[in-house]
């Protein structure tokens, strides 16, 4: 039999039960890779943990070896009781994942997203009024933001109001998963031990379950709710372009299976680039507010390229003009890492590399904090510095470098927005750094209180709350974020 990768030492039965922690997990994961090297293994109670700490290991294994490692750990209690299962980020490698990937990649592939460019571009100056009108509230402007993009990109739903219904309910539901079915990680006794799913729901022990029953009308709800409307929309000739529009009028028609696919791949996107987007967008703010003399460069350019103040709001076709910002995006995903272990894959069945066997249903988490750190590739990594994107380089190393290709997974689960994040965040960004003075926010006495940013999360890198004052950066600027025209 050949040995598992090195790792940790494991108790006897329990196994790595004491080593895994709840805060930051990756920088445990990233200090047992300077200790155990590119593959990490380790296991509780059994159930095998396995980090890819390298690219090169990453690519071998998850891009490379994708049909063994594409499937998703079972999780009964929001899979099943909770009624979350067919959401794609859930659903178990299989016909269903696949169906479900080849629509994302219909309506989310690279060449499908300038068509969203106009409701994009229309999404920015919404989201810097609501900034300036709620500047304590920066959090709540990006969700408002991101939250109707998505809305108008899956359902063609237009978001005018904070309480817009279709917003209330798909929030709802995804503050539910988010904050109550998978804030400790998405494991529940139930996932443990399976059986207790058979207890009856009266019994005093089984509260989770009667919890699992509402919460999973809530989640159904707001599955049918956005998508009746656009059915309703192309009964009436109403329905603008959109993700579902697109695919249910296709000339051929859709079968009931295809609806079901519709249905569950185009709610399942809100959830996922809720946190991730919000944790990008503070992520840039900290490194604004640290790295002050990038924010100046990055308006200069700006200024330079589109008139003083500026002269307008910067536009897709500004951004081959824009190299800082655009080093400023990619720096900013390295830096932020907003999902440092990705979302761990499960192995289906036993494997071996380089001598070492990683059992079957092991998951396995590709270390992107660890690969994005490495000093190798970026010299002084805890540093936020742009201007390593701007070195001439050849294409190959260009390509290598780029966070871009880590940040987002690997293999067959690999984030099918990433294309849209591509425009969306980089022009939320280049919408701040063109109209916004981003500066710490100020004591009672006017002295500037510099944030120290706290994780508390095991999944995202989500910072928590922390002060920052958001103003216009010029008369110009509050106008151009005024201007209704
Ligand atoms: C900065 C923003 C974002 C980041 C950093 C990000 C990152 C990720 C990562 C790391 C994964 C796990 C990949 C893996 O398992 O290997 C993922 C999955 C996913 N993301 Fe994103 N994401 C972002 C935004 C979005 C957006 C805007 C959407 C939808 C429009 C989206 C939809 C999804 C879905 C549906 C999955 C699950 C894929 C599957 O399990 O097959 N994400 N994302």
């Amino acid at each position: 039999r050949l040995p598992y990768p090195p790792g940790p030492k494991p108790w006897p039965v329990l196994g790595n039960v004491t080593d895994v922690r709840a805060n930051e997990f990756w920088l445990a994961a990233t200090d047992w890779a300077k200790e155990h090297g590119e593959i990490v293994y380790l296991h509780i109670a059994g159930q095998g943990l396995v980090f890819l700490n390298s690219i090169r290991v990453a690519t071998e294994l998850m891009d490379k070896r994708g049909a063994i490692y594409s499937d998703r750990a079972p999780l009964v209690m929001a899979g099943e009781l909770c009624g979350a299962g067919d959401m794609v980020a859930f659903t178990r490698y299989g016909p269903v994942s696949r169906r479900q990937r080849r629509l994302m990649s219909l309506g989310l592939s690279k060449a499908s997203i300038p068509a969203y460019h106009p409701l994009i571009a229309s999404s920015t100056r919404p989201f810097l009024r609501n900034v300036l009108a709620s500047p304590d509230d920066f959090v709540g402007a990006v969700r408002r933001y991101a939250g109707g993009l998505n809305l108008n990109v899956v359902y063609g739903l237009e978001v005018t109001r904070n309480d817009d219904p279709y917003l209330m309910k798909v929030e709802g539901a995804t503050d539910l998963l988010a904050n109550h079915i998978t804030s400790g990680g998405g494991i529940w006794a139930v996932d443990i031990l399976p059986f207790l799913k058979h207890l009856p729901d009266w019994l005093p022990g089984a509260g989770f379950k009667r919890k699992a029953a509402i919460w999973k009308k809530e989640i159904f709800e707001s599955v049918d709710f956005p998508y009746n409307a656009v059915k309703a929309n192309i009964a009436t000739g109403t329905a603008v372009p959109s993700f579902c529009s697109t695919l249910l009028q296709q000339p051929d028609g859709l079968s009931e299976l295809d609806e079901f696919d519709v249905k569950w791949t185009a709610n399942s996107m809100y959830a996922a680039s809720m946190d991730t987007t919000i944790t990008t967008a503070q992520h840039f703010l900290l490194a604004m507010l640290a790295y002050p003399e990038h924010l100046k460069r990055a308006q200069a350019e700006i200024d330079s390229a589109l008139g003083s103040g500026p002269g307008r709001l910067p536009t897709f076709e500004d951004r081959p003009m824009l190299p800082f910002v655009e080093a400023v995006f990619a720096e900013t995903m390295r830096w932020a890492v907003p999902v440092p272990l990705a979302l761990p894959h499960r192995l289906t069945e036993d494997d071996v590399f380089e001598g070492k066997l990683i059992p079957k249903g092991s998951l396995i988490f590709a270390n992107v904090w660890a690969m994005l750190r490495d000093p190798e590739v970026y010299p002084e990594p805890d540093v936020f510095n742009p201007e390593r994107f701007l070195e001439k380089v050849d294409d190959a190393t260009a390509r290598l470098r780029d966070p871009r290709g880590y940040v987002f997974g690997f293999g067959r689960r690999k984030c099918p927005g990433a294309h849209l994040v591509e425009s969306s965040v980089w022009l939320l960004f280049a919408a701040m750094l063109a109209t916004l003075d981003i500066s710490p926010a100020v004591d009672a006495e006017g002295h500037p209180r510099h944030p120290v940013p706290v994780f508390d999360n095991s999944v995202f890198r989500t910072p928590n709350p922390f002060g920052v004052t958001l103003r216009p950066r010029s008369e110009q600027a509050r106008r151009l974020i005024e201007d209704d025209t």
